[in-house]
């Protein structure tokens, strides 16, 4: 029996796919399997029943990735799952800065004991028009699977649209729609759009990218939209670029101390991927990583440990090893069983720059005494019966 632990509320739709063999529980401690959308785990102490972490959604700056790696945890996301949603809130994020919707209803709202209200608002509403993204220039960067479809339908909004991402996938690549203009370099982007929106993971090469020096590239009175994550932009320095009037509105998915409440933010709760769809869509993605991973020993969409998949297995038993990604692993492994005159079937070996995965299946069930003895070689993580 698994044990599977919630750290966020996941969709029904996706914890309903575990079979009789799961069991969700509410404690972490013997936990084999966590599933967590944006709940941080760099504080946690990780319990030694861990095998897997499946974060419902795409980013995963919440969880310790290298720590996970080192105790052999895999952990994975699920790509393009949540990607619509947070497009749509994207387009939103653009029409609410380009007419003040935001500030008419609090208008109306505080106006609404007015019986004139109606004549007053026929007054007021020149306090609270826009400009239309029609024909304005929009330049998007980091084009996976959220900014393609951001730069898609600001090209059916007719907007002119400009995208830079110096490490586009080839499917992004077929994705994206012909008339977005590729940009090779982000100062172009920074020189040019009227508005601009970045989609790009938040590591330690992307962190404040929006600083100071990018914001002065900017053209007078750009709007710049971050439904990413706030520590992309250096946001006091955003603040300054709203007071000078260089940035003319700033619309995040993120609230914190620095921009909540201030003139020219347009702060929403964090909603972009808190649709229904979403929701759904990256449970059932999540649950079923978990499960061929924890049923099979099956890697897909780690973020991590390298893919690897080897069906289910048909032999007696099957072995996961997690190692370090360096030499004469596989032939102390393979050594191990030999000794003691077991066949071995079937196996896969795949690495993920200072890391490496191996799968064995092979002809008699594997004993603990394997498990130990092949944990006890330098450089071995963890490892794992999976079947036997
Ligand atoms: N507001 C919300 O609720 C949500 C926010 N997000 C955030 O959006 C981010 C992107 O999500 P997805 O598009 O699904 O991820 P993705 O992994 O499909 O796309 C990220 C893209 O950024 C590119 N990239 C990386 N470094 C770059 C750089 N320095 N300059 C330009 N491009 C760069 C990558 O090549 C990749 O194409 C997530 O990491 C997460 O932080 C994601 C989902 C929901
Ligand atoms: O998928 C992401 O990266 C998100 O930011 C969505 O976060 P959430 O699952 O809504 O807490």
């Amino acid at each position: 029996m698994f044990q599977i632990n919630c750290l966020n509320p996941i969709a029904q739709v996706g914890l309903k796919n575990f079979t009789d063999q799961y069991e969700i529980t509410s404690e972490v401690k013997n936990a084999d399997g966590i599933l967590v959308r944006s709940a941080s785990m760099h504080e946690m102490e990780l319990p030694e029943s861990l095998l897997a972490v499946a974060r419902a959604g795409a980013g995963v700056n919440n969880i310790p990735l290298d720590k996970c790696a080192e105790h052999g945890v895999v952990v994975f996301n699920t790509p393009g799952a949540n990607a619509n949603g947070v497009k749509e809130l994207v387009i939103a994020g653009m029409l609410l800065a380009a007419r003040d919707v935001v500030s008419g209803i609090e208008w109306v709202k505080a106006s609404r004991e007015d019986p004139d209200i109606a004549k007053a608002a026929e007054k007021a509403k020149k306090n609270f028009a826009g400009t239309e993204i029609k024909g304005k220039k929009l330049g998007v960067i980091g084009l996976g699977a959220i900014g393609v479809k951001v730069a898609n339908a600001a090209v059916a909004l007719d907007m002119e649209v400009y995208g830079y991402d110096p490490y586009l996938s080839v499917n992004a690549a077929w994705s994206l729609s012909r008339a977005v203009h590729h940009v090779t370099n982000v100062e172009d982007i920074y020189a040019q759009c009227d508005y601009i929106t970045i989609h790009v993971p938040l590591m330690d090469s992307t962190k404040g990218m929006i600083n100071a020096e990018a914001v002065g590239k900017m053209k007078d009175g750009v709007i710049l939209l971050n439904f990413a994550r706030d520590l992309l932009a250096d946001e006091e320095d955003v603040l300054e670029g709203l007071h000078s009037g260089k940035i003319a509105r700033y619309v995040s998915d993120f609230p914190n101390a620095t921009t909540a409440g201030q003139k020219g933010c347009i702060v929403i709760p964090h909603l972009g991927a808190s649709t229904e769809e979403s929701e759904d869509n990256c449970a059932v993605m999540a649950v079923e990583e978990m499960m061929d991973y924890l049923e099979n020993g099956n890697i897909r969409n780690s973020v991590n440990y390298p893919a690897c998949d080897m069906g289910i297995c048909t032999k007696a038993g099957r072995v996961a090893i997690f190692h370090k990604n360096i030499a004469n692993m596989i032939t102390k492994f393979t050594a191990e069983f030999g000794e003691k005159g077991i066949n071995i079937s079937d196996m896969t070996n795949k690495s993920r720059g200072e890391v490496a995965y191996t799968m064995m299946d092979v002809e008699e069930a594997p004993t603990e005494e394997i498990i130990r003895a092949l944990e006890n070689i330098k450089g071995v993580f963890r490892a794992r019966i999976v079947k036997g």
